[in-house]
């Protein structure tokens, strides 16, 4: 489908936002009114400067207040009309957004409005130009999808149609489809944005909190497939009022605009139709949708890799090799260490000249790359390249394997490892194993021969936590679990997991606006986003940890008024909350199921790692322990020599 972006979406002056729109290969664009009262050129040059891109502009908007008015003033929003028509001659574009009438003033009648309307489309007509008219969510009389399209019928002029926004139709959680039985050519125009779910009126939620599709919690590809169902063939365009995309820069911000549109297209491609539900959106074929690879199969993690110097693979083996890891090998041509136990595989990536220590220099000592483990690396590449990702060639000496990458937003790599290079260990066919004088067994000393990566929690800048929602999703096809809040002592922090259908990947994404959360602080420290904690699953924590005690691993104390609560609430005994409390280990039961997890102390205050029990199937992560770790970390960070940062107290006016 041909896709579009509202020049609202994006941060920066009209010329900024119309590079990025064509950079991320956009066919056109919305030109919002406000970015051309901003621009000093004249409405010709920005048709130009459109042209110049190959952007075609596809519609001018909004217009506002027109309808339901007195005769009097219905005489002076048509001549205010008529000027907005000469702008349009001049960019360019035969389209006009008119939202309908908010105003309390505005009549309810409708055949009023449909009258008034139809004025407004002769007018239109004239100069061969067409309205496109939109309900928003927080209207009077006239507030849904339904109302709009019974006044476009009853006012019946050929330019006058309807415009579908997904955010005014789901945000107020209206029927949306009734839309498959609108005539397509009777819908001018489809706009799309997502959101989370809000607790706020319908005005807030939109103009502060959409989000791309893909990004937030809305049925936005149910919407586009009941649109697709009525016969539509216009574009798609993503128009999101957002204050994190109004302050994010705009190359990036196109991009995954675009990438939300091509996930978007293959969920829709792959939905049944409403109309004829035997079939679905790509077999019916009336709108060309992307096709790419279905996301891979994964199996967990091949490894994870850190860069890291001399001195600070010294500190870092010796943390390892106090949690249980044990030496594998050296790779055959470069300066990189293998470690492991049970199936978890660590990188030390020493090498001078490499990517690695780049991201060292910068980052300091941090996970620079995870290998996922998938049954077909190269289709797993070419989803991620079809879905706008950016592949990296690495250097491969002779007879070693290559291992496909894409970087992720934060430029970390992504490695995709196909497990028939001999399962999910294959890649250590490039190391020069140790030989093992007792064999495997060495290989699982304390976490147990099952011990495997269960989830990866990463910080992320803030501001970056739906790009990355959506660059889990539409590459490897995760599915978002709900937004959580967890309460650090000095801050909010955001948190949203992704999982596979499988459940063998997982990832933890957590943000924050406040310096001083433990976020906030290790994003300020890691120089960006990085990975926080690799939460280690095993088969019994409290075992575990006391292996890890006994070998000298420091691990994260908690509170005893924290095991006091937990007697009280579950009502275990003295002696196993005695026990837990002495190694730090924490409980937290959602039904059936519960989880028993610990956490080590942090190495260099950046990242650090987690065991977990999971019993009777139980599928979190613990956030209601979340508080009283966050504070643990906290403590713990201030009794060695890293106190918090002062929070700078801001006024937030969510109005403005
Ligand atoms: O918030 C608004 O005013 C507004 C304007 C134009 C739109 O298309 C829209 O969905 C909302
Ligand atoms: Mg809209």
């Amino acid at each position: 489908m041909r896709k579009s972006i509202a020049t609202v979406s994006l941060s920066g002056m009209l010329p900024e936002k119309l590079e990025a729109a064509a950079a991320a290969r956009f066919d056109g664009v919305e030109i919002f009114e406000n970015d051309l009262l901003q621009f000093p050129g004249t409405p010709g040059e920005a048709r130009r400067i459109c042209a110049d891109l190959g952007l075609r502009i596809e519609m001018f908007q909004p217009f506002r207040d027109f309808e339901g008015v007195a005769p009097d003033q219905l005489l002076r929003n048509l001549d205010r009309a008529e000027r907005k028509f000469d702008v349009m001659e001049q960019l360019g574009t035969e389209l006009l957004l008119v939202c309908a009438n908010i105003s309390a003033d505005a009549s309810s009648d409708l055949d009023l409005r449909a009258e008034q309307m139809a004025l407004l489309a002769e007018r239109a007509a004239r100069r061969k130009l067409r309205i496109a008219f939109e309900a928003l969510a927080w209207g009077g009389a006239v507030r849904t999808w339904r109302q709009v399209w019974d006044i476009v019928q009853r006012a019946n002029r050929p330019n006058l149609g309807v415009a579908l926004d997904s955010f005014h139709t789901l945000a107020i959680r209206d029927d949306w489809q009734g839309i498959k039985d609108i005539p397509g050519q009777r819908i001018f125009f489809m706009q799309l944005a997502d959101a989370p779910w809000v607790n706020t009126d319908p005005l807030t939620h939109s103009r502060h909190y959409r989000s791309f599709p893909g990004q937030g919690e809305m049925d936005v590809t149910g919407f586009v497939g009941a649109v697709l169902d009525s016969g539509y063939n216009g574009p798609m365009s993503l128009e999101i009022f957002s204050d994190e995309v109004r302050a994010a820069p705009a190359r990036s911000t196109a991009l995954d605009a675009m990438r939300s549109l091509l996930w978007l297209e293959e969920q829709v491609r792959h939905l049944p139709s409403l109309k004829h539900p035997e079939r679905t959106h790509g077999q019916l074929g009336r709108a060309v949708l992307l096709d790419p690879p279905p996301p891979p199969v994964l199996h967990g993690w091949a490894f994870v890799e850190f860069a890291v110097d001399g001195p600070t693979a010294s500190r870092l083996r010796e943390f390892l090799f106090l949690l249980g890891f044990c030496p594998i090998g050296r790779h055959r041509s470069k300066n990189v260490e293998l470690l492991g136990q049970g199936d978890v595989r660590i990188v030390l990536n020493l090498e001078e000249d490499s990517f690695a220590r780049g991201y060292f220099d910068q980052h300091g000592s941090s996970a620079c790359a995870v290998a996922l483990a998938c049954d077909d690396a190269a289709a797993a590449l070419a989803r991620a390249e079809a879905l706008g990702a950016t592949r990296v060639e690495g250097q491969v000496g002779p007879n070693e394997l290559t291992i496909p990458a894409v970087r992720a937003p934060d430029g970390s790599l992504v490695y995709f490892f196909d497990t028939h290079q001999g399962g999910s260990h294959g890649f250590e066919a490039d190391f020069v194993l140790d030989a093992m004088p007792e064999g495997a067994a060495a290989l699982d000393t304390c976490l147990g021969t099952g011990a495997r990566i269960d989830h990866i929690a990463a910080v992320l800048p803030p501001g970056q936590l739906d790009s990355w929602v959506l660059f889990y999703r539409a590459l490897l096809g995760l599915e978002p679990q709900p937004n959580t809040v967890l309460h650090d002592p000095y801050g909010i922090i955001r948190s949203r997991a992704l999982e596979a259908p499988n459940r063998k990947v997982r990832y933890a994404l957590n943000v924050s606006d406040r310096p001083g959360t433990v976020v906030g602080r290790t994003v300020g420290q890691f120089g960006g986003a990085g990975i926080h904690h690799i939460a280690i699953a095993v088969d019994d924590v409290v075992a575990t940890v006391r292996q890890l005690r006994a070998r000298g691993m420091p691990m994260l104390a908690i509170p005893a008024n924290y095991y006091d609560d937990l007697g009280a609430k579950y009502g275990i005994e003295q002696a196993t909350l005695a026990a837990w409390s002495e190694l730090g280990v924490m409980l937290e039961r959602s039904g059936e199921g519960e989880i028993l997890h610990a956490y080590s102390t942090p190495f260099d205050n950046r990242f650090f790692f987690e065991l977990i029990e999971r019993r009777h199937g139980y599928q979190g992560y613990g956030a209601g322990n979340a508080p009283f770790r966050l504070a643990a970390l906290a403590h713990w960070a201030s009794r060695h020599g890293n106190p918090p940062p002062v929070n700078q107290h801001t006024t937030h006016d969510p109005l403005s």
